[in-house]
């Protein structure tokens, strides 16, 4: 394996490591929280910034009305305990409740305004992340649990997007009000609200404590929400082989023991997060303590020009910014859950697909022409080469099969021709033109594959057919159905759905749409994999005649274990253990006297059953 792909690959591993395990852990907002943000605000909320002004002047003038309502508040007081008239108090009474009034509308708007904005956010990221999906490697999925990709893709985005939506404008609000109040009875009377301010180091410090604590927990939670979501989808997808092994226990006491995992996390979280509302309760009520007290002397004695109605306002105006105080500090200890799954979230971007068009790559190539592989080198794992210098030709327009014991690389060379992985070493050739040099679609495009792990979409049959040509006409897949021998049951099942993954069709049904992807795709180039293993005899010989009408005249490669099946096949290569050991036509390998030959004698014993 040269070293540069050795090299991407494992950064590839690495950042599928990161990308699973929460990457850098800090408390408050780490380096890594910031980029985040940074990343989140002009990715999915900068372009939205119109909107995001529009709540912020209606957050404005909610912390506004509070301001007003302690001036108008002070004010009345004054009436009440100086000049006595009515009619001003009448005044105070109905400003004061206008001004609630309009809160009150904003309070109606703001969250309307915000929920659109966070969904419009969350489609974003969800396309985002669909489209960074499907150009990833093939590879990536193999080692890629799919809980983890669910669990981005739909739980953590709408946390997000929940998060930045309603929270963060209630947030915004809280803080607005907590500065505005501030700055106001800052200017009311600096000395007391001085005295106040001695409970910050004692919220920063629990702040710290609960913000490490929180990132720590959410870690360990997504983590066992992605694993709960797999186990889900292994048993349920598996449930087959659970049941005919009776595992049905073993399996429920999995998913619960998840769920207990899960339970106990969020216990764990809820608990630290909880530790924030009584800290801000404790300094609230030292803050009124001095105030009344501190407030109380002022007002007493004579070097203070502070009455009464000035030091029951400040009081007011210390519970208006407390209440959002707290709120705001809850909001700060759910700002850490969230940054985590920001993180997570933000993972999926450092996997960088390796497989892609390279600069220049061209569409136009002889499809017809030879497949040749030189001297080429690949392995799935650095420590198991596969193939070490492996040199085959497929000749343009003839059959070839590929045979050898399971495990041999087979079916692997079919992945590298179509770029489902790339050589490691060595160049792999179609009419001379290395595939790299080709627009990776327009690789893909010139074969037709069918292959042992048939995907079968929940869907009727005939839309599984048309999935590789969505452009076929209706006579087009009829012919195609026919010719795989499938248009019968095509007829009898209607638009049926054939279940998850295909569950409602047995194995050969399966086989014989895949075979009717191949007849309707009829790409140049054909690959088929065991194509008609799953067929019983009868079947077979007849899909067998449509088989060889389409492969005429195309490059087809065959790969089979039974070997009266590539007996007529133009060369035969015998591989081993990753290296191929002969080829040739049937009868010359025969003559040989080599593996194939001893392949082929014990093959032809079992089926004379001798
Ligand atoms: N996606 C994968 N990731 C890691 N290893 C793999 C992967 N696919 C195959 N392998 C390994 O590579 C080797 C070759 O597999 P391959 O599927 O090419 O064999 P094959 O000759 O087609 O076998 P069979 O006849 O059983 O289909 C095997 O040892 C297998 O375990």
């Amino acid at each position: 394996m040269s070293d540069q792909t050795e090299q991407t690959r494992d950064e590839a591993k690495q950042a599928e490591a990161v990308s699973t395990e929460p990457r850098k852990r800090g408390p408050l907002f780490s380096e890594a929280d910031r980029a985040n943000l940074r990343w989140f605000w002009s990715r999915y909320l900068r372009h939205r910034a119109k909107w995001l002004v529009v709540i912020l002047l209606m957050i404005l003038v909610q912390g506004l009305v509070y301001q007003q309502f302690l001036s108008m508040t002070e004010n009345g007081l004054r009436v009440i305990f100086e000049s006595g008239a009515v009619r001003d108090l009448v005044v105070v009474c109905v400003v004061v409740f206008g001004l609630f009034v309009l809160r009150g509308l904003m309070s109606f708007l703001v969250p309307i305004v915000a929920i659109r904005v966070s969904n419009a956010a969350v489609h974003d990221m969800r396309s985002d992340m669909i489209d960074h999906l499907m150009s990833l490697d093939l590879a990536y999925f193999e080692r890629t649990r799919s809980g983890q990709i669910l669990q981005r893709l739909v739980a953590q985005t709408q946390a997000i997007g929940g998060f930045v939506g309603i929270q963060l404008a209630n947030a915004v609000r809280d803080l607005v009000t907590v500065v505005i109040v501030s700055g106001y009875l800052i200017w009311k009377n600096p000395i007391l609200f001085g005295t106040a301010v001695v409970v910050l180091p004692f919220i920063i410090w629990v702040m710290n404590y609960v913000s490490d604590r929180v990132k720590d927990t959410q870690g360990q939670a997504e983590q066992a929400r992605g694993d709960y979501m797999n186990g889900i989808e292994e048993t349920v997808s598996g449930m087959r082989t659970v049941k005919i092994a009776s595992q049905e226990e073993v399996e429920s006491g999995r998913l619960k023991a998840g769920t207990r995992h899960l339970r106990d996390l969020s216990a764990k979280l809820q608990r630290t997060q909880a530790l924030v509302m009584p800290s801000i309760d404790l300094s609230s009520a030292f803050v009124y303590v001095l105030v009344i007290g501190g407030g109380g002397y002022m007002v007493l004695s004579p070097q203070f020009d502070v009455d009464g109605a000035g030091i029951i306002t400040f009081l007011l105006g210390m519970v208006m910014v407390f209440d959002p105080a707290r709120l705001l500090a809850q909001f700060f200890g759910q700002l850490q859950s969230q940054l985590v799954i920001l993180d997570r979230i933000r993972g999926i971007y450092d996997e960088t697909p390796s497989i892609h068009d390279a600069p220049g790559a061209v569409s136009e190539f002889d499809t017809a022409g030879d497949i040749e592989l030189k001297n080429i080198r690949f392995s799935y794992s650095p420590d198991q080469p596969l193939f070490r210098g492996l040199d085959m030709t497929f000749e343009g327009g003839k059959m070839s099969a590929i045979v050898g014991a399971t495990g041999s690389g087979k079916t692997t060379i079919l992945s590298l021709l179509s770029r489902l992985y790339d050589v490691q070493g060595g160049q792999i050739t179609i009419g001379g033109k290395p595939i790299r040099d080709l627009k990776v679609r327009a690789l893909r495009e010139s074969f037709s594959v069918v292959a042992q792990d048939i995907v079968i979409f929940n869907n009727s049959i005939w839309e599984n057919i048309r999935y590789v040509k969505p452009e076929a006409s209706e006579e087009e897949v009829w012919r195609a159905a026919e010719a795989a021998e499938i248009a019968d049951l095509i007829r009898a099942r209607g638009g049926a759905e054939v279940g998850p993954k295909g569950a409602q069709l047995s194995g050969g049904q399966k086989q014989r749409i895949a075979i009717a992807r191949a007849f309707l795709r009829d790409a140049p180039i054909l690959l088929l994999d065991e194509a008609t293993s799953a067929l019983d005899q009868a079947t077979e010989e007849r899909i067998k005649s449509a088989l060889d009408r389409l492969t005429k005249g195309k490059t087809t490669i065959v790969v089979a274990h039974r070997l009266s099946s590539v007996a007529e096949a133009d060369r035969i290569f015998v591989l081993e253990a990753g290296a191929l050991v002969e080829d040739g036509r049937h009868e010359e390998l025969l003559a040989r006297d080599g593996l194939y030959a001893r392949l082929y004698q014990a093959q032809k014993k079992g089926y004379d059953g001798r």
